[in-house]
């Protein structure tokens, strides 16, 4: 099999690796790679940790030919499957795999998809209007240009592309559809171009980059499968294993940072040196905010200069139950809760906490 063009380094792989390291040397460590692509990343991981298993998931079949060719000889520590990042859980039910020590979701498409002309996702190659990642099934790109209401259009590049020429852009496809399909990218992206005024065309890069961005998280689902499939990963992870998230636009890094932010919050009072049970964040969160690429790692891999790097670790539920007993245990008076005003509940030592919650 012929490697593909263009460039497939891994994105930010050693710092992936450092974060994911603990995680990976746990016994018996279960690595999940939601988004195998060419198999860089997952490679690094079975190549450096001989005694982690690899599960690589992607949606595109042409991509998991590529990564199995790129693994077959690491044997059985690897199980690659065609499937969409949400259905983590099926998978995990299918392979008897309890829970995850390890998970990386590297977001967006492959040098792969982007290089190869039929597929449809770049603007400036012309090609017939697809952008599925999974070409095996869903609607295609072309199909949502030719048959979606006009609203319907307008808030896909708006909500998807933040596209703010979108009635204009909108307006000149329904006006060249009623004349003919279009069924080209090039054909799409000449007519955004010529929507767009003359001025606002000679910044922010090439014309057509935000209603392409637009039609391909439309045509895949991209971010409805995020929003489930972040969830799916945080929950399927073992004690003290760790999860990095690499997104390329703020949309998607929204839904990422949304998730583990909720997930690393503490629910219950302040100043308490311990949290009590069930209150407690079930993460810790391993990067201050978004973390962005080094100089060097742009100049070595273009790709990675929207990069926005996240990443916790699971907490252990058990260890803070066992902090929690060993401040208030048996025999120990236990903390009431009482609430300030406007705030939130506070410890009075020596009261009963149970039959009290939070409003
Ligand atoms: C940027 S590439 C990953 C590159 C990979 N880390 C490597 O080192 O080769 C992203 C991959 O994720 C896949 N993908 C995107 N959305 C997906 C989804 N919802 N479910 C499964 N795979 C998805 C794409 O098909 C693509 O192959």
């Amino acid at each position: 099999m012929g490697e593909p063009r263009g460039t497939h380094v891994p994105v930010l792989l050693e710092r992936c690796l450092e974060l994911l390291d603990p995680a990976l040397t746990l016994p018996g460590a279960v690595h999940v790679d939601f988004t195998l692509g060419l198999g860089g990343h997952a490679e690094a991981v079975l190549e450096r940790y001989p005694d982690a298993v690899l599960i690589g998931l992607d949606r595109d079949t042409e991509a998991l030919a590529h990564a199995r060719h790129r693994l077959i000889r690491f044997g059985d520590r690897t199980h690659l499957v065609h499937a969409v990042y949400d259905e983590l859980p099926r998978v995990l039910e299918e392979l008897g795999i309890p829970a995850i020590h390890s998970g990386l979701f590297d977001l967006g498409v492959s040098s792969l998809q982007l290089d190869e002309a039929d597929r449809g996702f770049a603007y400036a190659q012309d090609a017939p209007l697809d952008m599925r990642m999974d070409q095996s099934r869903g609607v295609t790109a072309e199909e949502v240009v030719n048959t979606y209401e006009p609203g319907d259009l307008v808030r896909v590049l708006r909500q998807y592309g933040e596209e703010k020429f979108a009635p204009r852009i909108v307006s000149s496809i329904v006006r060249e559809r009623a004349k003919a399909r279009i069924t080209s990218t090039a054909r799409l992206a000449e007519l955004v171009k010529d929507a767009i005024p003359a001025a606002a065309r000679r910044t922010g890069g090439n014309p057509a980059k935000r209603t392409f961005q637009a039609l391909r998280i439309e045509v895949n689902r991209e971010l409805e499968a995020l929003e489930a499939a972040v969830p799916a990963a945080l929950d399927a992870l073992a004690p003290h294993g760790r999860l990095v998230v690499m997104s390329y636009q703020s949309l998607e890094d929204r839904i990422v940072k949304r998730e583990l932010a909720a997930r690393s919050r503490s629910t219950g009072p302040v100043d308490l040196p311990v949290e009590l049970p069930g209150t407690g964040p079930s993460l810790r969160l391993l990067t201050r905010g978004s973390e962005p690429p080094s100089e060097a790692e742009v100049a070595a891999n273009p790709r990675a200069a929207s990069v926005k790097l996240r990443a916790v670790e699971r907490i252990d539920e058990q260890e803070q139950a066992s902090k929690f007993e060993k401040a208030f245990g048996a025999g120990r008076e236990r903390p009431r809760m009482s609430t300030t005003r406007g705030g939130r509940g506070r410890i009075r030592p020596g009261a009963n906490v149970e039959g009290e919650g939070r409003a």
